[in-house]
Parts: C-alpha cells; sequence; structure tokens
C-alpha cells in the first residue's frame, strides 16, 4: 500500500527493457532522462537542486528519502534540476526543526516524478553491470514495451551541453559566507571588505561553492557561461573559477574556448567537476564516459600516503592519455584510478574532479579555496 495518499501506479523503464513498478510521489506524468544512483546517505535536497544533475533520473541507494524534510537553506540552487527521484521508500511525515515542507510536497510543487517501492539495490547492481543508461518513469503509460519507445527518444548524454539550460541569465554579484552556525573551519579569511575579487564561470554552480569563495574573503561576480574572456578579465579579477554543471563536458566549447584565452591572460585559476573537465579540455586534455560515475559522498582522492574522502557527482572525467606535459596529475580516483585533480606546472591553475564544497557531503577537501587565495595573493604579490 502506498504511504502518500495521492501515490499513483508509477513504472520505470530502462533502455535496455528492464521495468520497475513502484509508485508516485511528488508530480505526475511522464518523464525521460539518464538514470544514475548516488550512494549518499544525507544530502537529498542538495542533489535535487544541483544543476549538475539536469537531464539525469536519479536513484537515491539510501533506503528512505525525505525523512528531514526540505528547507530554504539547503537548496543549491533555484529549483530542483533533476528528471526524476526513485527511492526504495519515502517519508511523508518529515521530523527536523529546520524542516519547512515534506519532499513529495515539495516536488509536486516543482514538477518533478518520483517513484518509490522500487528495488534500488537491484537497480544499482544492473547500472553497475550495464553502465548508465536513459529511462523514463510515468504514471500515465503503464504498458512497458510504449514506455520503452518513450526512452528511445531521450537524448544521448554523450555530446549533449546541458550548460545553456542552467546557467545564470545575467551577471550578478554574491556575497553571502557560509553562515556562523555551519562554519566548520572558523580561521577562515571573513575579511570584510573582501579582499580578492573572483569572475565565477557559472556552468551551472552550486550555491555552496560561491558561499565558500565569500567565507574566504572573495568577492565572487557571476557571469553567463558564454561570457567573453575579455569582458571576464575587464572586471579586473585576481583569479578565475569554472564552477561545475550539467552534460558532457566536450560539448561546451564556447567554455573551452574562452578558458584558453583566460590560460594566456595568466590569472590564478581554480576549477571544480565540470570546470576541472574544461580546464583539462582546454590545456589539450581529452574527456570520456565514465560507464556509471562516480556519485556519493565517501570517494577517496589522493595519491599516495595522504587520501581525501571526497563528495562527488560526475559521469565524465579527463583522459590520462592525452594530457600536456605542462600539466600534472595531482589526484587520482582510489576506487578506480580515474584522474581527480590536475595542476599546471608553470601557471597558478589547479582543478579537481570532486566537490571540496561538500553540501552534502566530508570537508576533507575545503583546503582546496585556501589554496586558490594564496594563489591570488602570490600573483598579487608578484
Ligand atoms: N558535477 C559536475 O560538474 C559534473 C560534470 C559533468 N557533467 C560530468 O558528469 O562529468
Amino acid at each position: 500500500m502506498p504511504l502518500n495518499k495521492d501515490a499513483q501506479p508509477a513504472l520505470l523503464v530502462l533502455a535496455d527493457g528492464t521495468a520497475y513498478r513502484g509508485w508516485s510521489f511528488g508530480a505526475t506524468g511522464t518523464t525521460l532522462g539518464e538514470v544514475v544512483f548516488n550512494t549518499g546517505m544525507t544530502g537529498y535536497q542538495e542533489v535535487l537542486t544541483d544543476p549538475s544533475y539536469c537531464g539525469q533520473i536519479v536513484t537515491f541507494t539510501y533506503p528512505e528519502l525525505g525523512n528531514t524534510g526540505v528547507n530554504l537553506d539547503d537548496e543549491e540552487s533555484d529549483r530542483p534540476y533533476v528528471k526524476g527521484a526513485i527511492a526504495r521508500n519515502i517519508c511523508t511525515i518529515p521530523s527536523n526543526w529546520r524542516s519547512t515542507e515534506s519532499l513529495p510536497d515539495y516536488l509536486k510543487r516543482h514538477n518533478i516524478i518520483g517513484i518509490y517501492g522500487i528495488d534500488t539495490r537491484a537497480l544499482t547492481r544492473k547500472i553497475r553491470g550495464f553502465g548508465a543508461m536513459n529511462g523514463a518513469i510515468s504514471t500515465e503509460i503503464l504498458d512497458e514495451d510504449q514506455l520503452l519507445e518513450q526512452v528511445k527518444q531521450a537524448p544521448n548524454m554523450n555530446g549533449l551541453n546541458l550548460v545553456r539550460e542552467v546557467t545564470t541569465a545575467s551577471t550578478y554579484e554574491w556575497s553571502e559566507a557560509t553562515s556562523e552556525v555551519w562554519e566548520f573551519n572558523p580561521k577562515d579569511g571573513k575579511t570584510n571588505p573582501p579582499t580578492y575579487t573572483v569572475v565565477a564561470i557559472d556552468f551551472g554552480v552550486k550555491r555552496n561553492i560561491l558561499r565558500r569563495l565569500a567565507s574566504y574573503g572573495c568577492r565572487v561576480i557571476v557571469v553567463p557561461a558564454n561570457t567573453p574572456a575579455a569582458e571576464i578579465l575587464s572586471h579586473n579579477p585576481d583569479g578565475i573559477f569554472l564552477s561545475n554543471g550539467p552534460g558532457d563536458p566536450s560539448a561546451v566549447t564556447e567554455g573551452v574556448a574562452t578558458a584558453k584565452e583566460l590560460i594566456a591572460a595568466g590569472k590564478p585559476m581554480f576549477g571544480i567537476c565540470m570546470g576541472h573537465q574544461i580546464l583539462g579540455l582546454s590545456l589539450g586534455a581529452q574527456t570520456y564516459k565514465l560507464k556509471f560515475g562516480h556519485r556519493g559522498l565517501n570517494q577517496p582522492a589522493g595519491l599516495s600516503q595522504k587520501v581525501e574522502i571526497t563528495s562527488q557527482n560526475h559521469g565524465f572525467a579527463i583522459s590520462g592519455d592525452s594530457l600536456d606535459p605542462q600539466v600534472e596529475v595531482t589526484h587520482l580516483n582510489l576506487n578506480d584510478k580515474t584522474i581527480a585533480g590536475l595542476r599546471h606546472k608553470e601557471l597558478p591553475i589547479f582543478s579537481v574532479q570532486y566537490h571540496p564544497e561538500a553540501s552534502p557531503g566530508p570537508h576533507d577537501a575545503d583546503y582546496l579555496f585556501e589554496n586558490f587565495i594564496k594563489a591570488m595573493e602570490s600573483a598579487r604579490a608578484a
């Protein structure tokens, strides 16, 4: 029996024809996307609102979603960007002092379809075995063959530029730092007025990245992804930040071209996830699609001796074969030895495939923001 009063029978079909039946939560209708899985035990609201998940239907392996409801502070952007949510079970009566709404009501309000009652362990094993594939959730097409026909209409993630769907329409300034109650590193900059000007190129930026930059004493100017290099440099930034974002990085040709021009300007540059891939591409590397990607909060990254436990969410990676000799690998994902961090040997440019801003996830890698500040400090002194 369904838990929520407005649940409807729902069907999930994958591109290989596998079908799973459950109940709906949130909106009803039909939705298509790439089905991926996230293994985090917390942070469903941050995942749902991370623009990097645009175009994807996310399977949550944590067995029950919605226990702490949703709240205004945990939004990583202006709305949820996932194409759908898949859960083993849901909670309809949240219990948390910060909660302002239940997860099913929130998803319904934002017109996002969820399905629960699914054997998410079997589904995850399926995706691990075959790789991430397209799928559909529907409450209106309950015939498996008919829904499979719809799945064939879903775009292929390979070669897909989704940045245009999520980037800011116009330039804005961000000044909000991590709030005092949540600040875990009290020795952060918190200089007022801010010490450094950073231009952040928005490929689908998460708010907590902007907060961490502000906490470290940066005045952040967020610009649309297609902003020309000359306009970015006209803000006279101390450093340039390249954000996370959805889709295939190799399709974001305008971003790669801009990054190339910015590299030539010699300013400190820092990239996270999509930003890391775009920096890599602009330094001559190539990217490729991983079988099922890394999405979770306990991905180990490092080279030797020191390991960081990191928050990750990506389906593409930089290929080691194609790296410019000027660039060195600073981190590997220690589960599968894929490249997780890069640094230019001569220029103040570095990037990571993971999420040092957490939200959700561990804070092991927060020092990278400090490294960016140090790079800007040295560039000013020079
Ligand atoms: N979080 C991100 O920035 C993801 C980058 C890219 N869309 C990928 O899937 O690899």
